[in-house]
């Protein structure tokens, strides 16, 4: 489905590349995370697969096509089969839920009977079910990225790109919202989460590919994420360590939902 043929992205000569020689792949159907330290590369990648930016060197393939290869008038379509989810939601402030989601469909021209039927169906998946009337300020920061979900996948599109979509909400309302992309990857879309959240990522141990640098260190089929923290030695030597974890921050298991869906 993402295919990255030994893929370097360079934005500025002087620096390192921003990524480095990336040859990965990820299957219709799968669901990976994306993790590293920040400026490892992670949104990068995701900015290749938009094709929001190229690859200096190497090949990006988007359900096989070459996206460097795509014609510009043509990008739209392609991004078309990609739902996006941003940390910070990303919602028009003035348009209610049902307004947020049914906008996704109004930009491509979809009908109005398609929109009315689809979107309550959408925001059900979502567990936003009778919320449709409300405004974005009006809902938790939980309730606010399931309306980005449900606008991101409204349009059923084949790959859903996360970028950090826990990283402005507590622990237990991170559980409902990745049980929610959890239903979305079993109804068959492939899933791609850029992430520092190793709780949330131990939980699931889904497929963990780790970047560091601009490389891949590691790919993992049902991996684990131990976020590294710089510890200043006795001798003054300054070295990683896995950070240590209050139990207060330990989160509750997948199966315990946030609230009802
Ligand atoms: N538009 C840009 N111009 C120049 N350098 C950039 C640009 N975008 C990213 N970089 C550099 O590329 C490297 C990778 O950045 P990137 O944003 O992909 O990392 P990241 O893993 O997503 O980080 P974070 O977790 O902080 O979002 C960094 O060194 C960053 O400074």
């Amino acid at each position: 489905m993402i295919r990255f043929e030994h893929v370097t992205k360079i934005y500025d000569q002087k620096s390192r590349p921003a990524l480095d020689g990336i040859d990965i792949e990820i299957n219709r159907g799968d669901f990976a995370f994306l993790v590293g330290a920040s400026g490892s590369g992670k949104s990068t990648f995701l900015r290749l697969v938009l094709r929001e930016d190229r690859a200096t060197r190497g090949s990006v393939y988007v359900a096989g096509q070459n996206v460097a290869r795509i014609p510009s008038w043509r990008v739209p379509r392609l991004r078309r089969g990609i739902g996006v989810v941003f940390q910070d939601f990303r919602l028009l402030p003035n348009k209610d839920v049902f307004g947020n989601v049914a906008f996704a469909m109004q930009v491509i021209g979809k009908s109005r009977a398609v929109i009315r039927e689809t979107v309550p169906e959408v925001l059900r998946t979502v567990g936003l079910e009778g919320k449709g009337h409300r405004l974005p300020g009006e809902l938790s920061g939980g309730e606010q990225q399931r309306v980005a979900i449900a606008r991101a996948i409204v349009n059923r599109p084949g790959i859903l790109l996360a970028d950090e979509p826990t990283g402005n909400l507590d622990p237990a309302t991170s559980v409902g919202i990745m049980n929610v992309l959890d239903r979305i990857n079993q109804n068959g879309t492939t899933v791609l989460m850029a992430t520092h959240d190793d709780d949330i990522v131990n939980s699931m141990r889904r497929r963990v590919i780790e970047l560091s640098a601009g490389k891949v260190i590691r790919d993992e089929a049902a991996g684990e994420y131990t976020t590294m923290i710089p510890v200043i030695n006795a001798d003054g030597t300054r070295e990683l360590q896995p950070a240590a974890r209050p139990a207060a921050q330990a989160i509750a298991p997948f199966d315990t939902e946030e609230d009802d869906l």
